[in-house]
Formats: C-alpha cells, sequence, structure tokens
C-alpha cells in the first residue's frame, strides 16, 4: 500500500473518545501541516493544549461545543452527513492556547494544524462565513466550502477548505501542484486529504505524482482514508454512481495558494 495513503487507525481512548487518524511530522513526510479526526460519543470531551501550532476545528458531523477557556462557542455543526452539503461549523484556535470539544451529540470532528508563533484570537468560523463554488465545467466540476482560505487573515499559515465531486467528474484537476517556495509563480503547500464517500462503499481513485516522477503513486482511497501530498500533482477521479467528499489541510513556509498545473493537459481549461 502506499505510504501516501492511511487507512483509519480507530485508536480508542479510555474516555471512549476514538482517534480515527493522526498525521504528525513524526509519523508523515509533512512539516507544516498536521491532521486529526476524532469521533466523540454523545457526552465526552476531547482537550488539548496547543504549543507553536494553530488549529481549525472542524464539526464534520454531528453537534460540538467548543471552548479556548475564554470563550465557549455552543451547538456548532450544521450536518449529520457531510453529504448534505451544507457548509459546517468551525473554530480557529491559536498558538499557545488549549481547546475543549464536548460532543453535544455523537460527533466527527477534523482537527486542522499548522505551524504557528504569533498569537491570533480565536474566532469562530461559521457556516455561513463559507466561501461557496462551483468550480470547474464539463466532468471536472465541483463544489467548494472555503473554511479557511489565504484571503482570510486570521491564521497565520493554515488553509481548510472541503470539496464535493459527483459522480463521474474529477476535482483538483487538471492536475495542479503548490510544492515550490516561488512566488508569483506557485508556492509551496503540504496538503492532506480526508476522504469520505457516498454511498461509503465507495471509492475514488488518486495519483501524487511530481514532474520527475520521483514520487508516482496512483491510490485506490475509499470511505474514511486519508492522503498525504508532500509534493506533486494530486488530481482525483470518482468513479460513475458515487459522490466524492474530502477535507483539505495546507499550509507552508507562505500562507498564499498559488497553484502550477501540469503543462501537459492544461488543454482541459481551454475547452468550453
Ligand atoms: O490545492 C487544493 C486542493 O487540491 C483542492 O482543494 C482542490 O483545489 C479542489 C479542486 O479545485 O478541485
Amino acid at each position: 500500500m502506499s505510504k501516501l495513503l492511511r487507512k483509519p487507525n480507530n485508536n480508542e481512548t479510555p474516555k471512549g473518545i476514538t482517534i480515527v487518524h493522526e498525521v504528525t511530522a513524526e509519523n508523515s513526510p509533512l512539516e507544516y501541516v498536521g491532521f486529526k479526526v476524532v469521533d466523540l460519543p454523545a457526552g465526552t470531551k476531547y482537550t488539548e493544549s496547543l504549543r507553536k501550532t494553530e488549529c481549525c476545528i472542524v464539526a464534520l458531523t454531528g453537534k460540538i461545543n467548543v471552548s479556548d477557556q475564554e470563550e465557549t462557542f455552543k451547538n456548532l455543526g450544521t450536518r449529520e452527513n457531510v453529504f448534505e452539503k451544507k457548509p459546517t461549523d468551525s473554530v480557529y484556535v491559536s498558538n499557545d492556547r488549549s481547546f475543549e470539544v464536548e460532543a453535544a451529540s455523537d460527533a466527527r470532528v477534523a482537527l486542522c494544524y499548522s505551524a504557528s508563533e504569533q498569537q491570533r484570537p480565536t474566532k469562530l468560523i461559521k457556516a455561513s462565513d463559507n466561501g461557496i463554488e462551483n468550480r470547474g465545467i464539463l466532468n471536472n466540476k465541483r463544489l467548494v466550502h472555503n473554511i479557511l482560505p489565504d484571503s482570510d487573515p486570521s491564521a497565520n499559515s493554515l488553509l481548510v477548505v472541503e470539496v464535493f465531486t459527483e459522480s463521474g467528474n474529477w476535482s483538483s484537476y487538471p492536475p495542479h501542484k503548490h510544492d515550490q517556495d516561488n512566488l508569483p509563480e506557485e508556492s509551496f503547500l503540504e496538503e492532506t486529504y480526508y476522504h469520505e464517500m457516498n454511498p461509503n462503499q465507495g471509492f475514488v481513485f488518486q495519483r501524487v505524482y511530481t514532474d520527475d516522477r520521483s514520487i508516482d503513486e496512483t491510490m485506490c482511497v475509499e470511505h474514511g482514508d486519508v492522503v498525504i501530498v508532500p509534493a506533486g500533482y494530486h488530481p482525483v477521479g470518482v468513479p460513475d454512481g458515487y459522490t466524492s467528499y474530502y477535507l483539505n489541510v495546507m499550509a507552508g513556509p507562505k500562507r498564499i495558494w498559488k497553484f502550477h498545473n501540469d503543462p501537459a493537459h492544461e488543454w482541459i481549461l481551454k475547452r468550453s
């Protein structure tokens, strides 16, 4: 199995909380991005103290209350299933702060991390704050919810976005990359994909490849899997009959999303 593909670990804690995924600098090739998926049964609490990292807490499904020990945001979350395709609520918590996530119902939460030195205010990112985009044409149409885009100055290095791709369509397509710290041409952002499928027995194909093919992995990605993108192009193809969801976390030396399309496939954009 590709080293870029992570199956759910489902590590249960004594409190009954399940750490579904945990991607760190220690267990991955990533230096800037960290990622967790946590399942919280109703009534349980997950707490964490951040050091020099910032975190965007995304209420993937269910209802949660989030506190940073100074403010409490109650009744967050808008959906029981991501495929309701409603934007959801998130909370940005900066470095050197602690937070608590309390499950008001059974909940699945994504914790999106990146390096941060300059502490910023905690911020509720309401579902209605998400920038909505219908991106692409023909068979590369997708729905994008910009949760924490580079146009939002709330964070130091973190970018968070979720994408829905319908049956028979491609996304992150034409293939693009952002693995060079070479602005204004391109920015360097590592990336993680957290995937869900509807129906959940489905799969997508995701390829991660570099120009020199030093990385060239084509993966069959299933419901609940994570794909790690340290570098390279990273297109996703969705088989007929299924809908794909993924949550992206990106971070790098500069908080700008400036990607470079694979020249071999950029002609795709010229069709009407
Ligand atoms: O670089 C960003 C990620 O690849 C996705 O968020 C991608 O941009 C989604 C898309 O445009 O299909």
